[in-house]
């Protein structure tokens, strides 16, 4: 039967980049989308958006809700030092598989968790399960009607501190129009947009950073 877009996109990574090298994995995972098929990754024009606020926060725990083929957990893990640690939630199990491979590929299995299942179930077991007290940055890219309620559930579940970071894609396409209006209107959160573009189009999109307030 036919291969799968993300198994052509593995293919791809295997073999035009070197094992061990997370920036040959991000390169051919843009040149793959860019020139042989569109793919939802973060991509490398809001990737350097993503870049910059990792860069700046320097953080030590991590949480991606949404992996699909690993390209923004390789994106995020190559700019965190050997202690830190990033989990990241897919619910797909077609899309972990893949993405663990990217991962591996990426040399950067020592620094991902990557936990197959639902967002909702895993958020309230951070800390029994992994140990996490709070995360300094959670990158939102899993499903637009999840965004909002999942921020709710970790404010819940005591996962964000006076200070942590929320960045979230796609808030204009396709759009999370409840929650740019929670994060944008409530006292609990500083919160700006960072204008750019679709991954690889010409589209309008754009990253959300919303730092909570406590
Ligand atoms: C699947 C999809 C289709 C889009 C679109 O407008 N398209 C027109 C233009 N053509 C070229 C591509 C397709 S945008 C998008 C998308 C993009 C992300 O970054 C996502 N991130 C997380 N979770 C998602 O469900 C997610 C969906
Ligand atoms: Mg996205």
């Amino acid at each position: 039967t036919r291969s799968t877009r993300p198994q052509r996109l593995l293919k791809a990574v295997q073999k035009n980049a070197t094992r061990g090298d997370p920036q040959s994995v991000i390169s051919a995972i843009d040149h793959f989308c860019r020139h042989s098929e569109w793919a939802m990754n973060i991509g490398d024009e809001k990737g350097t958006i993503l870049d910059s606020v990792v860069n700046e926060l320097n953080p030590e725990k991590v949480l991606e809700l949404g992996t699909y083929c690993g390209y923004s957990t390789v994106r995020i893990a190559r700019l965190l030092p050997p202690g830190a640690r990033l989990i990241t939630l897919e619910f797909n199990g077609d899309y972990a598989a893949i993405a663990r491979q990217v991962i591996t590929w990426a040399g950067l299995e020592d620094r991902v968790q990557l936990v197959e299942g639902a967002s909702e179930d895993w958020i309230p077991r951070m800390k029994e399960h992994f140990g996490i007290e709070t995360f300094d940055l959670v990158f939102l890219d899993h499903w637009k009607d999840r965004y909002l309620p999942d921020t709710k559930l970790m404010e819940d579940c005591g996962l964000l501190r006076k200070g942590t970071v929320l960045l979230a894609d796609n808030v204009i396409c396709p759009g999370v129009p409840d929650y740019l209006q929670y994060v944008r209107n409530s006292l609990s959160y500083k919160s700006c947009y960072f204008k750019s573009h679709l991954e690889y189009t010409k589209a309008e999109d754009g990253l959300e950073k919303s730092v909570f307030l406590g």
